[in-house]
């Protein structure tokens, strides 16, 4: 993969890595490894914080190796005069962990002390199995609350390998992990409960496997500058069909996305009403109304479905086009009501090809689920998703590239390559009209794009996402959410 992207392991691959460095007798020098990264980590807090000497840090620590990382990281942070005490919730800790923290003078408290300044979580690892319920502490709920709190390794009840929560679970504001990023850290509940991720190394690099995703975390360079002799017909030629009487702004936020994300030309199918709208607003719109397949001539890449709604006929043309995208293989974007296009024949082919990218929200992802009659997809798609698993599916499934949105939108092409994850912490995003802006990004990239292999097309759509998400921060650093989506528009220059 590229340098902007970074790998992301399953909890599996994880400790399938440690087993033979264990056998050896390495485990020892990874959990200092551990405990080292830990303790710096919550060193770095406190000093920006104020200051490090008596600075109070409780350590929640369960029965296996994760507490034995906590106890040897509160451990050194008594070494540097932090006030570092211990809570343990099980009626086991790791043996020679807790005698080096009392050796150290640390204490074992029955109560989480209500001025405690850092909470670490190292109640439960890699380790967890089933359902986890919150320990029974006296003062925790107030002090998760008050405190900040850093997980060791994953936040305690989320699932490693899908970020799923089986039961309870802590929520962190930093997660300090090893040996490299879990899956759970960023996907589901999980991706909502860790917070800011630090990788530790911890010695695994090379006995860890190829990752089982990658996520982008800068951009991509699949956008094509203008050349000096560059005209419109040359710079890429996007057609969209969207919009319909009832959803008229749609098309001209799919519209207004694309021509602002940099394309040749945007073309748009709509009747008069809408492409009426559209031209009030983005007057360099090119209307090509009432042409069928052909005003798709010459258009490089095509983008569908955003408020199509149920209207009849609208749906029509946006089959007769999406036939014409798939038969030509030209690329072409497939968003909300489009995406109900997908029956008969064209769900079931199963080689729609890498080019043409579904971008699905969770609900449009169970109906197309549904209508695959596929159970072991719904499953995945079910209350708490694997959306890992689930968009790869998907993906195989109908035999194109599929992007599930969310707090975490996951990147899969058809043919299990790894999957890209982008993470964006703009919750401000969650407002009607945002899915059509990405829409017209993705349109605009794959009309200007160079792509030649199937994992190029993952990466396109990937990078829209990204360059949606970097809109939306830039737009709202603060996170208040006061922003629309034609607000978001503007905020794609970068
Ligand atoms: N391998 C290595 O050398 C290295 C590992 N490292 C660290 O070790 C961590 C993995 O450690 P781990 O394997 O000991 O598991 P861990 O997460 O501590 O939990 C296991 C304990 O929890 C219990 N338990 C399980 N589920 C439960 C539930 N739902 N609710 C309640 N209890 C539950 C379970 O009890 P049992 O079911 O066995 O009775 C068992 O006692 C990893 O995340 C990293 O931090 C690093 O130091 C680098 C080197
Ligand atoms: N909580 C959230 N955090 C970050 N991004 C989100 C969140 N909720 C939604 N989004 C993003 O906002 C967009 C919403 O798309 P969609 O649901 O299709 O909206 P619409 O159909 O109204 O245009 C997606 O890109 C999705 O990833
Ligand atoms: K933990």
């Amino acid at each position: 993969m590229s340098r902007a992207t970074t790998p992301v392991y399953s909890g599996a691959q994880i400790r399938d890595a440690e087993t033979p460095l264990v056998e050896a007798g390495a485990g020892p020098d990874m959990m200092r490894r551990a405990a080292h990264g830990l303790a710096s980590y919550v060193l770095a807090l406190l000093r920006s914080d104020g200051k490090i000497y008596g600075a109070r840090v409780l350590g929640l620590i369960g029965p296996g190796n994760n507490g034995g990382d906590g106890l040897y990281a509160l451990t050194a942070l008594r070494a540097r005069g932090v006030d570092a005490q211990a809570v343990l919730v099980a009626d086991r800790a790791h043996p020679q962990a807790l005698e080096a923290f009392r050796a150290a003078g640390g204490r074992v408290l029955s109560s989480v002390p209500a001025d405690t300044q850092v909470l670490i979580d190292a109640v439960l690892g890699t380790g967890a199995r089933g359902a986890f319920t919150l320990p029974d502490v006296p003062g925790l709920a107030e002090a998760v609350g008050t405190s900040t709190v850093v997980a060791c390794d994953i936040p305690s009840g989320v699932d490693a390998d899908t970020g799923r929560c089986p039961g309870e679970a802590l929520t962190a504001e930093h997660t300090v992990t090893f040996g490299g990023a879990k899956l759970g850290l960023l996907l589901g509940e999980g991706g909502l409960r860790s917070g800011k991720i630090h990788t530790v190394d911890i010695g695994l690099q090379e006995h860890l496997p190829e990752p089982a995703a990658w996520e982008l975390i800068s951009p991509e360079p699949t956008r094509r500058k203008p050349r000096l002799g560059d005209h419109k017909y040359s710079r890429g030629s996007l057609q969209v069909v969207a919009g319909s009487p009832q959803f008229p702004g749609a098309a001209q936020l799919t519209v207004g996305s694309a021509i602002t994300s940099g394309v040749g030309m945007v073309r748009l199918q709509a009747d008069a009403t809408v492409s009426a709208a559209v031209l009030q607003g983005w007057p360099e719109a090119v209307m090509s109304h009432g042409r069928g397949a052909k005003a798709f001539d010459g258009a490089t890449a095509a983008a569908i479905g955003p408020g199509l709604g149920k209207d009849r006929s609208r749906l029509v043309e946006g089959e007769t086009m999406l036939r014409a995208t798939v038969e030509s293989k030209v690329p072409c974007v497939l968003d909300a009501s489009g995406l109900e296009l997908l029956r008969g024949d064209l769900l079931t082919s199963g080689d729609l090809g890498g080019q043409l990218i579904l971008t699905p929200h969770l609900g449009e992802a169970r109906r197309l689920a549904e209508a695959l009659e596929d159970e072991s997809l719904e499953e995945l798609l079910a209350d708490q998703p694997d959306t890992l698993a689930a968009t790869r599916a998907l993906a195989e499934a109908l035999g194109a590239t599929v992007l599930l949105k969310g707090p975490s939108t996951v990147v899969a092409g058809p043919s299990g390559g790894a999957p890209l994850v982008v993470r964006s912490a703009t919750p401000g995003l969650a407002t009607a009209g945002t899915g059509d802006v990405l829409t017209g990004i993705i349109g605009a990239l794959l009309a200007t794009a160079d792509a030649a292999q199937e994992q190029d097309w993952v990466r396109i759509a990937a990078e829209g996402a990204r360059m949606h998400a970097a809109a939306a921060q830039r737009l709202d650093p603060q996170g208040f959410g006061h922003f629309g989506a034609s607000a978001l528009i503007g905020a794609l220059r970068e």
